[in-house]
């Protein structure tokens, strides 16, 4: 049986997981250039774990700045199997109040000025993203959430901008009337990269203000987010705590494990050499070439 390794993306106010065994930070190289930060490997009652701080400890990179590629490639790199990333996002909702932890299963891209994709440019490839989160993960967490008396709503779209500013009232209206319940920066393109490399992936979404639409509430600002962050700290350490404790210590099935099954379009004799190389870790399962477990 293979052994499950849970990766873990840490998105603004959680730079570090305290409370493992054995934690040591080791850089790890990518071909795809510069990942956030070195990657904290260690374990929790026999369960691998590899975390990384998606905007790096200090929180020195914007949203748009972030080189998703080689945050996901050197997770792959580091063993992951499955991958879960928190963030903090404004609310579209009167109901889903500031505190609330939300599993969305959808994501609407609005950002426009990121590398998406590791495909293209000698080696095309194309992949299923209909249901880009893995139900099985959201299963997972919202047991481990249930386990530790913390609410989390399963369900909802969440809309990605492509920041680093807020967005404006009209914008926030026009989400709200696409029915989308949430409002981040960071979940695509790494959701998106995550497929591309085989990784199930999930978001838990912290809700730290109402965004701008709300006739009740200031329109969002870092001081709103940072005093929700520290509010509800205690109840986020105790979800990733609860997810650390009854995440399957075996490989489970799948479907994102296969995503690249039949994916390239690219003959095989005219792919890019170079390219082939760079994709060791992400895509070698299928390549040929590499790593990719
Ligand atoms: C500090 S508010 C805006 C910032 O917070 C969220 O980051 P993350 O998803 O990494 O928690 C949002 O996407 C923005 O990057
Ligand atoms: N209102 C908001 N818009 C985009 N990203 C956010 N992260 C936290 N709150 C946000």
């Amino acid at each position: 049986m293979t052994e499950a390794v849970l990766g873990i993306i840490g998105g603004s106010g959680v730079y570090d997981i305290p409370g493992l065994e054995n934690p040591r930070w080791l850089p790890i190289e990518s071909p795809w250039g510069q990942p956030s930060d070195a990657i904290l490997f260690a374990e929790y009652e026999g369960l691998k774990l590899r975390f990384m701080p998606r905007h790096g400890r200090g929180h020195r990179l914007a949203p748009n700045e972030i080189n998703y590629r080689a945050n996901v490639d050197v997770l792959k790199r580091a063993g992951v199997t499955d991958l879960i990333s928190i963030s903090a996002v404004g609310s579209l909702r009167d109901e889903l109040a500031p505190g609330t932890f939300v599993l969305p299963d959808q994501y609407i891209d609005r950002t426009f000025a990121r590398a998406t994709s590791f495909f293209g440019s000698g080696i095309v490839g194309h992949v299923a993203f209909g249901e880009p989160v893995s139900a099985r993960l959201t299963g997972v967490i919202s047991a481990a959430a249930d386990s530790a008396g913390v609410t989390c709503h399963a369900g909802g779209t969440l809309v990605v901008i492509e920041g680093p500013q807020f967005s404006t009232r009209a914008e926030s209206e026009m989400y709200r009337k696409l029915d989308c319940d949430i409002i981040g920066m960071t979940a695509l393109p790494e959701a998106k990269l995550a497929r591309e490399a085989e990784l199930p992936y999930a978001t838990v979404a912290m809700v730290t203000d109402y965004d701008a639409w709300h006739p009740a509430h200031e329109a969002v600002d870092v001081q709103a987010v940072v005093t929700t962050l520290a509010a509800n700290r205690a109840k986020a350490q105790a979800l990733v705590g609860a997810i650390a404790r009854t995440f399957p210590r075996t490989l489970e099935d799948d479907p994102a494990r296969s995503a690249l099954a039949h994916a390239f379009m690219t003959a095989p004799e005219v792919r890019s050499p170079g390219l082939l190389s760079r994709l060791d870790a992400v895509a070698g399962r299928v390549l040929g070439n590499g790593n990719g477990k």
